[in-house]
């Protein structure tokens, strides 16, 4: 398995946000992380990125354990967060090498890396320009570029497509899910249904417990996805 969570549990103080999350995702899947607002998707993305801990619970990545290797977990992992973190007075070259120094990646090998990076989400042609004068859809994919420049086995992203027009929102749900053909594993945490495929790993968020978890034509079965989410979390609120 790319991705493995075991029975994780989080609580902030006496509000429990996660209770016994497992799931797997095979290498190559594009798997969505469907939930309503307050379901725990950030508190998830929290704990698989390591901005906080957890006793109990065991996350896999690409088969390190996050506790007991996190420097291999973490490097197997690219992430995009809810809110951009471009260098808005930066091109997106400039911001891409940056990351990659971050990385220990420089020279030719960094910008070998960069244009493939940008190739993949149809960038090329941005790389000289300003952060600041991209639309917001375009600043998303410099980002998606950015988090795919050391190679990640892993790639979570957490509601990328917040705040952007219906047409931007479409061309980066096609890229990303574009981008699991070359084997990466992607988790992609939303509460829009029609970010998901019928082909797509699914599971279901709802008060911090995973209500489904299969292929997304499977837990709909012949129904459409947003009937079936409403149905689901009613039904357990
Ligand atoms: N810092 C915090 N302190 C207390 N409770 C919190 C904190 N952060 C989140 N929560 C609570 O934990 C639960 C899960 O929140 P979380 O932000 O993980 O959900 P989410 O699915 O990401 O929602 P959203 O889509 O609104 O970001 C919610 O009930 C939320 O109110």
């Amino acid at each position: 398995m790319s991705l493995s969570v075991a029975d994780l549990s989080f609580s902030y103080g006496a509000r429990q946000a996660l209770d016994g999350v497992s799931f797997d995702i095979p290498a190559g899947r594009f798997c969505a992380l469907l939930g309503p607002n307050g379901a725990g998707k950030s508190t998830l993305f929290g704990l698989l990125t390591r901005l906080f801990t957890t006793a109990g619970g065991r996350i896999t990545m690409a088969g390190h354990d996050l506790d007991t290797a996190p420097r291999r977990a973490l490097g197997a992992m690219g992430i995009v967060f809810q809110q951009t973190t471009l260098d808005l007075d930066l091109t997106v070259r400039q911001n891409l090498r940056y990351f990659a120094a971050l990385h220990g990646i420089s020279g030719r090998e960094a910008d070998t890396r960069i244009d493939a990076a940008l190739d993949r989400l149809d960038m090329r042609a941005r790389a000289g320009e300003r952060a600041r004068a991209l639309n917001g859809g375009h600043r998303r994919r410099a980002e998606i570029a950015r988090a795919l420049v050391h190679r990640p086995r892993v790639l979570l992203l957490d509601e990328p497509t917040v705040g952007l027009d219906a047409a931007s929102r479409s061309a980066i749900t096609d890229h990303v899910h574009d981008l699991c053909g070359d084997g990466l594993t992607v988790l992609w945490a939303t509460h829009l249904t029609d970010e998901v495929r019928a082909d797509d790993h699914l599971l279901i968020l709802h008060r911090g417990r995973i209500l489904r978890d299969g292929r997304a034509a499977e837990i709909t079965a012949g129904s459409n996805l947003s009937d079936t989410f409403l149905t689901l979390t009613r039904v357990a609120a």
